[in-house]
């Protein structure tokens, strides 16, 4: 097995978001986290926001040095009206340059075992949040010409087994971020789905995701996971001018598999 913890060169100049800011979802941790403070690196003014008020206030006291700042607001995506006005607080602070919905995630399961509760659960966090907190950094946006990274998952447009619900709001995902790329093209704003393979995080942690890695990887031509800070550093390039004609694209950093048999997190056949 080759867990990754590759820390890509840094390509962009160290200054290049001063006076910008962003709104990074899922930031007092892993993917989130490291895109956090990779922006706050390069002098972004960033807003964090995630449920647990003890993580992120771990991400505000590691960018405490650096050259940008973090601020963040403790509340749960899924609650429209609180994700509105922490928004709208966000970017009469500091603007909003750059939009990352990365906070998601879902339970590993067969179709046939997931409740109508369960599937509603994980396309209102993995879908209809992200449409709620684009539409609400829309004017933001537009102010700034700027750009919106939805992290996605490797491999929505061929399937993973145990993952029905978060592959089918992942691929809604890609249809909105394609539409509203041509929708707000004429506004400068920019819109983008990544799509890392495996990563280590405290998402993959439990035991039963721990006993899957050997799979994951062998599934990965390039035969190691994607590390948090190669996600960072794409969003970052994609949100600064050598994105900018870059947009309603679907960027998948997998080391290739999308290509190969899949990243399935159940076995075949596992449906009674
Ligand atoms: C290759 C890489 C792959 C990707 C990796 C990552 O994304 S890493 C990132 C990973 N990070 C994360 O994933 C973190 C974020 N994820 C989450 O917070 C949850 O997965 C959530 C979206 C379901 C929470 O929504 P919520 O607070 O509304 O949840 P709730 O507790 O109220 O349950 C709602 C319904 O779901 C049902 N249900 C739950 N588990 C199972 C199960 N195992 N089986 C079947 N069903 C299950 C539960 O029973 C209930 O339905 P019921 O029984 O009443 O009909
Ligand atoms: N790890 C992997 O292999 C892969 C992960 N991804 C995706 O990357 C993203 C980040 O995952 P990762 O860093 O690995 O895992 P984590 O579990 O560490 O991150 C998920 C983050 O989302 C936040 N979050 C979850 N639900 C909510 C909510 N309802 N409201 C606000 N914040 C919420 C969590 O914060 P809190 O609990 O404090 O609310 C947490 O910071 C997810 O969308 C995931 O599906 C994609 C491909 C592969």
């Amino acid at each position: 097995m080759s867990v990754s913890d590759f820390t890509p060169q840094p390509v962009l100049r160290d200054d290049i978001f001063n006076g910008q800011g962003a709104v990074v979802s899922g930031a007092g941790s892993g993917i989130g986290r490291a895109i956090a403070l990779r922006l706050c690196a390069l002098g972004m003014a960033v807003t964090g926001f995630g449920r647990r008020e003890d993580a992120l206030k771990e991400t505000a006291d590691l960018a405490a040095d650096m050259p940008g700042s973090f601020d963040f607001e403790a509340l749960n995506v899924r609650d429209t009206e609180a994700l509105d006005a922490a928004m709208a607080r966000s970017g009469d602070r500091h603007g909003i340059n750059l939009l990352v919905n990365n906070a998601g995630g879902q339970f590993f399961a067969p179709a046939t075992k997931i409740s109508r509760k369960g599937w509603d659960s994980v396309l209102d966090l993995n879908l209809s949040a992200v449409f709620s907190a684009t539409k609400s950094a829309y004017p933001y946006l537009k102010a700034a010409q700027g750009a919106v990274v939805n992290i996605s998952l490797s491999g929505i447009d061929r399937g993973s087994m145990g993952l029905a619900h978060s592959v089918a709001a992942r691929a809604g995902v890609l249809g909105l971020t394609r539409t509203l790329a041509l929708e707000w093209a004429g506004d400068g704003i920019r819109l983008n789905c990544l799509g890392p393979g495996t990563v280590v995080t405290a998402g993959l942690s439990d035991e039963a995701a721990r006993q899957m890695l050997d799979s994951l990887v062998a599934a990965t031509p390039m035969g190691r996971t994607t590390s948090v800070e190669e996600v960072a550093e794409l969003t970052a390039f994609l949100a600064s001018p050598a994105g900018a004609l870059m947009t309603g694209q679907l960027i998948q950093i997998d080391g290739a598999a999308h290509l190969g048999p899949g990243l399935h997190m159940i076995d075949g056949g596992s449906n009674e």
